[in-house]
């Protein structure tokens, strides 16, 4: 009995240590590139950039908004996001990124002795704990290369980084179906909005705004950008 048991925890073991390898692979051979780090869809980045804008201007209407102070961009490719987001509107930005290539073109594109530039990680966000309190934690095309079971742990530690007022922000692609969709070439999936809201349950983090991004292809998955807080207790 236990030995079955050892057997069925080693399987999934493997298998989710495939699914992490291969996702590292994959994107191991994509060119630093925007292109290269949104599928080909580099067309779309100033779309996005824009839409992302409006939704933290929204952010900054809100009765408890978090300060301008320090930023962490989750999954940060080649600093996309951080470069045109995030340092505009942040003092210091921080970058968490596991692909070797794509973190040197990143302090490239953005320049080493920018002074809005903090601390980068190379390290995969399944293993990643803060090691600072942030006002903003930006997660963008990245979550569905995690797991249920490790995105729900990450979501947490993310949580508890939090600076008073601090919030995440979750940009992702989502099924219109409501069902989980496996990409096989990057190793990811893509999930629906209700399992999205079921996770973010678990975190413990309650949805304080949501919105579409507007104006992409037709062809793509619907993105939907979701702000958390840490779950309010009520007394
Ligand atoms: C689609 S690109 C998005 C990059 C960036 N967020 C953007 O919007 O430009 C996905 C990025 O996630 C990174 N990535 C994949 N799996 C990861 C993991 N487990 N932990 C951290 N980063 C990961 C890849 O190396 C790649 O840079």
């Amino acid at each position: 009995m236990i030995e079955k048991v050892i057997n069925i925890i080693y399987r999934k073991m493997t298998m989710e240590n495939k699914f992490y390898t291969r996702a590292a692979c994959y994107w191991a051979k994509v060119p630093a590139t925007i292109d290269g780090v949104l599928g080909g869809f580099g067309h779309i980045s100033d779309i996005d950039i824009v839409g992302s804008r409006d939704f933290l201007n929204k952010i900054k209407e809100l009765d408890k908004h978090p300060d301008s102070k320090l930023a962490l961009d989750c999954g940060a490719g080649i600093g996309r996001v951080t470069k045109n987001l995030l340092i505009p509107q942040f003092e210091k930005v921080d970058l968490v990124e596991q692909d070797e290539k794509f973190i040197n073109t990143a302090k490239q594109l953005i320049g080493e002795d920018n002074a809005n530039l903090g601390t980068v990680y190379k390290i995969g966000l399944q293993n990643f704990k803060p090691q600072k309190r942030y006002d903003v934690i930006w997660c963008q095309w990245v979550l569905g290369h995690l797991n249920d079971y490790d995105l729900i742990g990450f979501l947490e530690r993310c949580r508890e980084a939090l600076n008073e007022n601090g919030i995440i922000i979750v940009k992702e692609n989502i099924t219109t179906y409501n069902e989980l969709e496996y990409d096989d070439d990057d190793s990811s999936v893509t999930r629906s909005c209700n399992l999205m809201i079921r996770i973010f349950k678990e975190a413990q983090l309650d949805i304080v705004l949501t919105d579409i991004q507007a104006n992409l292809p037709a062809d793509l998955y619907p993105v939907y950008m979701f702000a958390l807080i840490p779950m309010q207790k009520i007394l």
